[in-house]
Parts: C-alpha cells; sequence; structure tokens
C-alpha cells in the first residue's frame, strides 16, 4: 500500500454488514477498489457481484485474503474459527476485525499472523456513506477507508472500544420504545397507521436536532423542555433516576461481556 488508499478488498462473510460495506464503496461516484467476497452468504455475494463492477465471489476464504490488501471479517462471532483457521495472511496485509466481542490478541493467535489487526464498528448506515465508524488502534489506512464511508473515530484502546461498542447495542431498544409509544396511542383509540405516522414525524424531528453540533447532547434536552410542561412531567416520572441507572446497569452488565 504505497499511500493511504486501498486499491483491493476482501471480505470474509458477506452478511448484513458485509453487503452494507460494499454498497457504501460503490455508492461514491470517484474511484473504488476491487472487492474479493467469500462464498460463505452465497445469495448476497452473488447479487453483488452481478449489481457493481469490480466485485467477485471467491472460491475460498484463502483466496480472498491472497487478493486483497486489506481484509474485513465480517462473520459473526461464534463462526469465526471455523472460518478463520488455518488460512495465512501475510504480515504486510491489513486486517479489519468487525466481530463484537473478539479482542485483537484472540485473532491474532486465530489467524498466527503479524499483519496490523484493527477493530471497527461500522453500522449499516455505511451503505448511505452516513456512519462514523469507531476504529482501533487508529490505522491510516482502515481510517482512510471508513472517512469515504461517512467518517472514522479512532479510539485510543479496546477499553474505550468496548464501551461504544456497547452504545451500539441501544439501538433496537430505542426502536421497541417507539413501538411502545404507538402501541400506547393505538390503545387509546388511535389507527395504527395514524399513530405510526406521527410518532415518526416526531423522532424524525429529534434526528434532525441531533445534526446541530453546536450544542451537546443534555443541552438538547434542556432546550425542548418547557418548565413544568408535559415533556419534564415525562422525563421526571418515568426516565427518573432509576430508570436512568438501571439502563447505565444493563450497559454495563454488556460492557464486562464485550471485555
Ligand atoms: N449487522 C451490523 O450492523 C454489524 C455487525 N457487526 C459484526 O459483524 C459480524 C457479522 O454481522 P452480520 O453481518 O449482522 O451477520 P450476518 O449473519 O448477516 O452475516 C454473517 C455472514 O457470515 C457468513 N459466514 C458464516 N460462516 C462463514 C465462513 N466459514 N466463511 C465465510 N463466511 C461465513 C454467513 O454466511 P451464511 O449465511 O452462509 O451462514 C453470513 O453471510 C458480527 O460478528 C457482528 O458482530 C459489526 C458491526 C455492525
Amino acid at each position: 500500500m504505497e499511500d493511504d488508499t486501498v486499491q483491493r478488498i476482501g471480505i470474509i462473510g458477506v452478511g448484513e454488514i458485509g453487503r452494507a460495506i460494499v454498497e457504501g464503496l460503490r455508492s461514491g461516484s470517484g474511484a473504488s477498489p476491487e472487492v474479493f467476497l467469500s462464498p460463505r452468504g452465497a445469495r448476497v455475494a452473488a447479487e453483488l457481484s452481478k449489481r457493481f463492477e469490480g466485485v467477485q465471489v471467491c472460491a475460498d476464504n484463502q483466496e480472498v485474503v491472497d487478493r486483497s490488501e486489506l481484509v474485513i471479517i465480517a462473520v459473526r462471532r461464534q463462526d469465526h474459527h471455523e472460518a478463520l483457521a488455518g488460512l495465512k495472511v501475510d504480515d504486510d496485509k491489513a486486517v479489519v476485525n468487525l466481530m463484537a466481542g473478539v479482542a485483537i490478541d484472540d485473532l491474532r493467535r486465530t489467524l498466527a499472523t503479524g499483519a496490523p489487526i484493527v477493530r471497527a464498528i461500522p453500522l449499516p448506515a455505511v451503505r448511505e456513506r452516513r456512519s462514523v465508524t469507531v476504529t482501533c488502534p487508529s490505522h491510516p489506512v482502515v481510517n482512510a477507508l471508513f472517512e469515504q464511508l461517512g467518517g472514522a473515530l479512532p479510539v485510543a484502546d479496546e477499553d474505550a472500544f468496548n464501551v461504544f461498542s456497547a452504545l451500539t447495542g441501544t439501538l433496537t431498544a430505542h426502536y421497541a420504545y417507539l413501538a411502545t409509544l404507538t402501541s400506547w396511542a393505538t390503545g387509546h383509540g388511535i389507527a395504527p397507521d395514524a399513530a405510526d405516522r406521527y410518532v415518526r414525524g416526531l423522532f424524525q424531528n429529534v434526528g434532525r436536532s441531533l445534526n446541530d453540533e453546536s450544542r451537546p447532547v443534555h443541552q438538547l434536552a434542556a432546550d425542548h423542555e418547557t418548565p413544568k410542561g408535559n415533556n419534564e412531567r415525562i422525563r421526571t416520572t418515568w426516565f427518573d433516576p432509576a430508570n436512568a441507572a438501571a439502563l447505565k446497569e444493563a450497559l454495563d452488565s454488556l460492557l464486562s461481556d464485550l471485555k
């Protein structure tokens, strides 16, 4: 790799996140690296290679490694020994480990390589180049890759990385919160489509206000609240200190399992 731009990327594990990365890489207008896909996840891999020029499905995982400068590992944690055991990864490659809960040392033992191993947490919005990806340790080539896909946020060590990893575990609870609001409204006689539409609208506006990076999140919360108003009432009667503590406890428990 002569500069920070990689020309040949391999992906082992072509599922939800592997697909999002390929789509993100191909969604820009400029030059895009060649992509080599593992044969497992055959349906998605075949679809991607048909859709995009320069995306090929390899015969096996070793061929993915051999043809790539940078290899992304995106199999499920429980599959990684089977997927990776016996692979030969030369020291001049870069390996990007997306697997939650698999530390760099663990993966180094499995791969028995001296190649740099970087952990990363891309989210599905990389497909629209709209997700900031946490990386660890900072590596210029890996950071440049994720900069293209919405931004890179390198962190100093795996303890910090795991904190960000735990934060990503809160996303579906957020959707479930919205679903609870709509079901509460339908329970009070509101038509499901009206409840759904209204709740989406409310929280799309929250999403938009998060684009205002001049104010920290706690400030946004305060600015949206009328003293003694309805929002203050729900925040203080439902999202009370006990509820906030329960959320932090669940995150602590997840964090200790990620270590
Ligand atoms: N989804 C997300 O938003 C994110 C996921 N991750 C991490 O990425 C990893 C993958 O997640 P996700 O994409 O959701 O999972 P998926 O289950 O969608 O994809 C995993 C893929 O790995 C394939 N696979 C299984 N065994 C092998 C093997 N031996 N060789 C090659 N490929 C194999 C599976 O193929 P088959 O279908 O044939 O079993 C499947 O296509 C996980 O470790 C997760 O922690 C990280 C960040 C975000």
